[in-house]
Order: C-alpha cells, then sequence, then structure tokens
C-alpha cells in the first residue's frame, strides 16, 4: 500500500518505494538477493563455472545482489531498460548506448549466443551495429550458459568477459524497471566481487554530462563504396550503425562517413544527399552539428534525412527544443502513426531524448507520433525533399515496417543528382581522389592522395 502521507511517487522516500516494490529494506538501502536464484539451463549444466558475487546499485535507490557473469571490472553510468525480446547482440554494439548500463526485461538473455565479426559483401558487419559493445554493462534475470544457434561462435558470458564489460545476473529486473519507470532513468553502478558498501560509496559517473558523439564518431573520413548505383551521400556519422550504411549501400548509394562535427555545408555540392545518424546521449552537446546543418540547409537544397540522434540534431538546427524523457522509449514493437497516411508501424526504438513536437518551425511539419506516449517521431519539410525520424527504419532485429523510409530517401537524392547532372555537368562522375583532396582541405585528417579506407578497424578497449 502506499502510504496516503506521500501523494505522488515523486514525493516518496526512496525506502518507501522500494517496500512498495517487494525488496527488502536494510538502512536506506534495499537489498535484492539473487544469489540462490539459477537459471534452469544453469542447473542442467554440470560443468558450470563458479561465479563472483557482483551488484547492482542505482543512487538514491536499490542494491540488486546477483552474480557476474562478464567482465571482473566496475562500472557506472545511465540505468536504462529495454524490453526488446530479441536482438541483444545488435543493442548491446549500438553506438547509441555508449554509457548506459542495458537492463533487459526479457527474462533470459543469452541463449542464441553471440555471433563471429564476419562482414557482408559490402565489407559491414553482418550481425553487430559496430565492432565493439557499447553499453558500459547489462543486467539481465538469467544468463544462459548454454547457447544455440548456427552464427554463435562464443556465449554472452564470454564475450562480455572478452570486450571488458560488466555482466549481472539473477536480479530481479521487473523490480528495477518497475523502479525505473516510477523514479525515471536513473545512474546505476555494477560493482563485481567486493561487498558493496553503500557507505563508502564512489561518485556515481553520468554520462550526461559528456560529449558521447565524440567518442563514437569516426576520427577521419571513411569511405564505402556501392556496387550496384552510383550515388553519393554524405553521412555524418555520430555513432552510425552498421544497418544504416547497409540500407544505403544496397540501394546504390555510396557513402563518405564524416565525423560529427565536419563542416558538411561546405562540400556538399560534391554530394547528392546528407545523411544524419543516431548516436548516443544528450542532443544539445552537438551543437557543431546542428550548426553545420542550418548553413547547410540555407546553402543547398540537397535532400537531408535524419535518424534519432540525426532526427533531434536536424530539429536543433531548425530551432527547435529537445526534451529528456522520463525513461526513454526502447523496444522492437514501438507504435508510430505516419501522419500522411494514417498508417501505423511497429518500430524499433532506442532513445532518451525527443524533440518539443510543438517548437516545429511552420516550414515543417509533424512526420510520425508515437502511439503509446504521444511523443513526436518524426518531421518533414513541407516543400524540400528533408525528413527524419525518432524511430530506427533500418531496425537491425526488425521489424521492417518503415524501411521504405530509405526507398523514399534515395528517390530524392536519385532526382536530386539527376536535376544537377544537368544544371552542372562538370560535377558527374566526381573521381574519389578529388573527394580525398577536398576533405583534407577542409580539415585535418585526411592526406590529399592518401585513399580513403574503406572501414574503421575494430578498437581494442
Ligand atoms: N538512438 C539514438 O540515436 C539515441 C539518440 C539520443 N542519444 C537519445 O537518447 O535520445
Amino acid at each position: 500500500m502506499i502510504p496516503s502521507l506521500f501523494k505522488s511517487a515523486a514525493m516518496r522516500p526512496a525506502s518507501a518505494r522500494v517496500a512498495r516494490l517487494g525488496m527488502q529494506v536494510r538502512g536506506n538501502a534495499s537489498v535484492v538477493s539473487g544469489s540462490q536464484r539459477a537459471s534452469p539451463l544453469e542447473s542442467r549444466r554440470s560443468t558450470a563455472p563458479s561465479f563472483e558475487r557482483a551488484t547492482f546499485t542505482i543512487r538514491d535507490g536499490p542494491i540488486f545482489h546477483g552474480k557476474s557473469f562478464g567482465a571482473k571490472t566496475n562500472i557506472s553510468g545511465e540505468a536504462v531498460f529495454t524490453t526488446s525480446l530479441v536482438g541483444y547482440p545488435e543493442s548491446m554494439t549500438d553506438p547509441s548506448y555508449r554509457g548506459q548500463i542495458l537492463v533487459f526485461t526479457q527474462p533470459l538473455i543469452g541463449n542464441y549466443g553471440v555471433p563471429s565479426s564476419v562482414r557482408d559483401e559490402f565489407g559491414l558487419l553482418k550481425y553487430f551495429e559496430s565492432p565493439n559493445i557499447q553499453a558500459a554493462g547489462i543486467v539481465v534475470a538469467d544468463a544462459a550458459l548454454q547457447y544455440s544457434h548456427w552464427t554463435a561462435v562464443e556465449s554472452l558470458s564470454e564475450w562480455c568477459a572478452r570486450e571488458g564489460v560488466p555482466a549481472i545476473s539473477g536480479v530481479d529486473t521487473r523490480a528495477i524497471v518497475t523502479y525505473l519507470r516510477e523514479q525515471g532513468s536513473s545512474l546505476g553502478k555494477v560493482v563485481v566481487g567486493e561487498e558493496y558498501d553503500a557507505d563508502e560509496d564512489e561518485a556515481f559517473e553520468d554520462p550526461g554530462n559528456v560529449n558521447l558523439v565524440a567518442k563514437v564518431s569516426t576520427k577521419a573520413p571513411w569511405h564505402i563504396p556501392s556496387p550496384v548505383g552510383d550515388m553519393h551521400v554524405a553521412l555524418i556519422d555520430c555513432g552510425v550503425k552498421e544497418n544504416i550504411i547497409r540500407s544505403l549501400v544496397s540501394r546504390g548509394v555510396s557513402v563518405t562517413c564524416l565525423p560529427y562535427d565536419y563542416p558538411v555545408h561546405k562540400i556538399a555540392s560534391h554530394f547528392d544527399g546528407v545523411f544524419i545518424s543516431n548516436g548516443p546521449g544528450d542532443p544539445t552537446h552537438c551543437r557543431t552539428t546542428s550548426d553545420n546543418l542550418r548553413k547547410l540547409m540555407d546553402s543547398s537544397q540537397i535532400p537531408i534525412m535524419g535518424i534519432c540522434l540525426g532526427h533531434q540534431l536536424l530539429a536543433m538546427a531548425i530551432g527547435c527544443q529537445t526534451i529528456k524523457m522520463k525513461y526513454g522509449n526502447r523496444a522492437h514493437n514501438i507504435p508510430a502513426l505516419d501522419l500522411m497516411t494514417g498508417k501505423c508501424h511497429i518500430t524499433s526504438q532506442n532513445h532518451g531524448y525527443a524533440v518539443d513536437a510543438s517548437t516545429i518551425p511552420s516550414e515543417f511539419k509533424e512526420y510520425f507520433i508515437n502511439l503509446n506516449d504521444s511523443s513526436n517521431e518524426g518531421m518533414i519539410h513541407k516543400h524540400r525533399p528533408i525528413f527524419s525520424t525518432q524511430f530506427h527504419p533500418e531496425a537491425k532485429g526488425g521489424p521492417l515496417d518503415s524501411s521504405y523510409l530509405f526507398d523514399a530517401y534515395v528517390d530524392s537524392v536519385k532526382q536530386y543528382k539527376k536535376t544537377q547532372s544537368s544544371l552542372y555537368p562538370n560535377l558527374a562522375n566526381r573521381p574519389s581522389p578529388l573527394l580525398v583532396d577536398l576533405l583534407a582541405k577542409e580539415r585535418v585528417g585526411v592526406a590529399p592522395g592518401v585513399p580513403l579506407y574503406q572501414h574503421p578497424e575494430p578498437v581494442v578497449a
């Protein structure tokens, strides 16, 4: 029962909230013991390794006791939850999760193992969204120690340990998520091995204070050619997912990935389109990018598409405000209504910020809205080929409902290229050395004459 003294969740002290969630309260911190919980798979395994104890602690909130099944290291970050049922390799390697401790509501994680770093016909990672795990740590109810899938090469536990990412299992993720939904996304900490002592607490690091995009964006431009078409797009890499690049390259669009703060407006005339990727953290850390986009839209009619952080940055460029959501939207089944067609699409999402739709200026209109919480899901220019979505139309792990948006973008890129080629025949068939020299001229990072490398190598943490 909620004590009548406290009118809203926000007014109740942590201990009252914790008691309501069915946790044991000790002093001003609560303890949930998961050490006796064994997953059915673990109990069937005859050579089950022994795991160290670990705790997951929410700042000013409960402590959950479980066991470590990843790297023996301690981390702190923003605790967020995803309700996705599948796709943990894709989610964990999504650069938008950088700095976040990812709590899975799906109770059993790891049962199909972890695939290899094999690349596809375009040289892109087939099963991951970036070369490394990006989430700071993971929290699951049960971690499957036995796994089975034809693509699997190692267990979730081995992968986390190899990548230096702590992971905790045997905790009540239902209680964690209930807490995060009531309190909002909170800072959290995973501590492995030692007995957690709330009195000797180290500071909780807030990734919201850091420009995470600067950490995940490419440091120098790189190029990936499309074998099936002659269009060419400049992609502002704020932490791009492999499947966004694949969605373009497979549709005949060669992609040059640029650092997030690259002055794209200065070189836009050499491209047929501009794309702004997803990425981690608070969009207001990337004002250089939104300023560049403003200059781009003022000086060119080039088609533009943005996804997630890309949507937020495009919105900032046209004067919109962004807001931090209470606990964000992270799932593969969120309904978004297309306001142009009246059709509802089931979408994949991973964001903690949103565009305040009331600040969208009159030359744009709202494109999609979220049918769960009515938040903004996209915007579109009334006359020009510019649009962006908060959800992920490229969605690796699915659903594919909104992949038609890439077709729409590529159509506008094709159209623009045709118009530009007839207006400026000299710009057609631009050789790539020109591009390298051009990129070098605008920004240090690429030496003239040196070929652009094809794909960044995995970064060893
Ligand atoms: N997936 C993304 O691009 C996330 C965008 C932004 N970092 C947010 O949390 O809202």
